[in-house]
């Protein structure tokens, strides 16, 4: 029997039951089991879908690198963040008692489906998304037998279920998908078709999408639902975060725990574009010999999406891209008989476009304007502060929300007036929250900022005596590890106590660390702010800090956990959160 007359016509609902069907109209497989995934169809295409047994999984097991075995050891990472989230999906949404035994691929499945050039040509109707990922992709989960029947045996395939991961996808959509690469406890696969968008039911709204590369480009993940779900789902990425790492404050909280405050411009607010070139892949060329620039393809490819309008970055930015691009376009062509820098432009570049600033000295005037080179001086304004620092340094990217950030701290801050000296800025980069926040402690009192970057920690002093605050009199930045703060000479002598003090802490994706949270503690200071881009690092840091309090006898209150949407129509969230110490 061919495989094209194998292929399965799909399966039915009978009475809550799953009845699988061949062409033949024999079932082959029934389910005693309620299931959420109706009519699974699977599509064999005879072009890319051997006639062979080729694609049958080997009993034989072979061995090779699995990404959940091998992100594993950091329990933050993307992966481990993704297996708990399936682990979650299994035990609060199924209904079918599913274990990671039931949903495991094994080798030779995975095997199958690892290498795009021979992958089987499988695609699955009418797959119901049922829970949205941290990374904004949707899950769903389809049974084996759906689409193995010519790759595994069935003794394999009885009962067992695979995870799919559906990208530009959102629960409550039914959707036809092509399945790709497996991993050990799910698999990735492309969209292909919204089987239900014009229905009205779900949130998707596919009319709300304004950019014609949404579908392919993996930039933003969200513009076909409105901003009011876009904020939902951030404020269930908060609380996730601090149930799976911090449970125990996550337990004590009320439905108020990760309020979003939104983005004043949900559109046009980037003020940093990356796009980025591959010259030596064909695949990243058309038919004129002009190479993609932009962004990622959503789909694990190495496809570049070509883009030349981004609506999320600002006028400025997408007024320079058509030049950038240009530019690029032209210094390709012209290097391409030129076999050295061919060479050297092979692997393609990451661009730098960055809004800023710029004054006019004689009139006072200002526009902004895109600078492109990574030494470019950028000059950013925020309330009544202006900020200047190298185009390659740190600085936040959407300059719409800085000042309501500010207004919140500034809120937290003032509760207790007059309590609090001063300021432990600790990952301050150019200086931007402890020179914003310098007015709102006393005239006696002090910032202190500490930054790994050298370029930035120069920038900072530049920015602080711009502002006209004495360096370092009233502010003082050190070059430093903010491990090592509490116990560098500067600070030390600076005469800061952690009676009267705020600390800040704003670190990178990767989070903080248990050494410096035992030093905070140390240190004692009246209020805490850990500012975070990601909010599975800071419920990790914060539940270590949790951890190191019992052993000292000292108690802080968490007095707030809250998000702020920093990049509308995507995934990311920052979330802030204030610490009291309890006297
Ligand atoms: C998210 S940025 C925040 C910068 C600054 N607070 C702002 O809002 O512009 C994190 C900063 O931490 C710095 N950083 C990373 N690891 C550090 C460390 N161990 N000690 C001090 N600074 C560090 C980075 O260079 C970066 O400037």
């Amino acid at each position: 029997m061919t495989l094209v007359s194998r292929k399965l016509l799909g399966f039915r609902r009978i009475g809550g039951n799953i009845r699988f069907q061949c062409i033949l109209g024999r079932s082959f497989s029934t389910f005693n089991k309620t299931f959420n995934s109706q009519a699974v169809q699977v599509v064999g295409n005879q072009r890319s879908f051997p006639t062979s047994n080729s694609h049958r999984v080997p009993k034989t097991i072979k061995k090779y690198p699995k990404r959940s075995k091998r992100d594993s050891t950091d329990k933050t990472s993307r992966e481990n963040i993704l297996l708990l989230e399936i682990n979650e999906l299994l035990n609060e949404y199924t209904g079918l008692n599913l274990t990671f035994d039931s949903i495991r691929n094994i080798d030779g499945l995975i095997e199958t489906f690892l290498h795009s050039w021979n992958r089987p040509n499988v695609e699955l109707n009418d797959v119901d998304i049922i829970f949205q990922t941290s990374e904004g992709d949707g899950l769903a989960i389809v049974p084996k037998s759906a689409y193995t029947t010519e790759i595994m045996d069935k003794s394999l395939i009885d009962d067992k279920y695979t995870v799919v991961k559906v990208p530009k996808s959102i629960v409550g959509d039914k959707v036809k998908v092509k399945i790709l690469r497996h991993y050990e406890l799910y698999a990735e696969a492309n969209l292909i078709k919204v089987l239900n968008s014009r229905s009205s039911d779900g949130n998707r709204k596919d009319e709300l999408v304004i950019c014609d590369k949404f579908s392919t480009c993996s930039g933003c993940q969200f513009q076909m639902i409105n901003y009011e779900e876009q904020l939902k789902f951030k404020k269930s990425v908060i609380q996730r975060a601090y149930k799976l790492f911090f449970p125990k404050l996550f337990s004590t909280y009320n439905e108020d725990f990760g309020n979003i405050i939104e983005s004043p411009m949900q559109y046009a607010y980037r003020t940093k574009l990356t796009p980025h070139y591959e010259i030596s892949s064909n695949k990243n060329k058309d038919k004129n010999g002009n190479i993609n620039i932009g962004f990622n393809h959503v789909n694990p490819t190495k496809l570049t999406i070509d883009v030349d309008y981004c609506p999320i970055a600002s006028p400025a930015i997408n007024r320079a891209l058509p030049h950038v691009r240009a530019n690029v376009q032209s210094k390709v062509k012209e290097t391409q008989e030129d076999l050295n820098i061919k060479k050297r432009l092979s692997k393609g570049a990451t661009l730098l476009l960055r809004d800023s600033i710029r004054i006019n000295h004689l009139t006072g005037e200002h526009e902004r304007v895109c600078l492109t080179k990574y030494n470019n001086i950028i000059t950013e304004k925020i309330g009544d502060f202006v900020f200047q620092f190298p185009a390659s340094e740190f600085f936040q990217n959407n300059n719409s929300i800085l000042p309501h950030v500010l207004d919140y701290i500034r809120f937290q801050i003032n509760k207790k007036q007059n309590s609090y000296k001063y300021i432990v800025d600790t990952y301050c980069g150019s200086g931007f929250f402890g020179i914003s926040l310098s007015k709102d402690i006393p005239e006696d009192g002090k910032v202190f900022g500490i930054e790994v970057s050298k370029l930035s920690i120069e920038h900072a002093i530049h920015n602080a005596k711009l502002n006209g605050l004495s360096v370092p009199e009233k502010i003082q930045f050190i070059e430093g590890n903010a491990n090592a703060i509490f116990t560098n000479k500067d600070f030390v002598n600076s005469g800061i106590i952690g009676d009267d003090s705020i600390v800040i802490i704003d670190p990178s994706r990767k989070g903080s660390n248990r050494k410096f949270m035992q030093q905070l503690l140390e240190f004692k200071p009246k209020l805490i702010i850990y500012v975070s881009c990601n909010v599975f690092t800071q419920a990790r840091d914060l539940a270590d800090f949790d951890d190191i309090q019992a052993e000292h006898n000292i108690r802080y209150k968490i007095q707030d956990i809250i998000g702020f949407d920093f990049f509308p129509q995507t995934k990311h969230v920052e979330s802030i959160a204030i610490l009291e110490l309890e006297e």
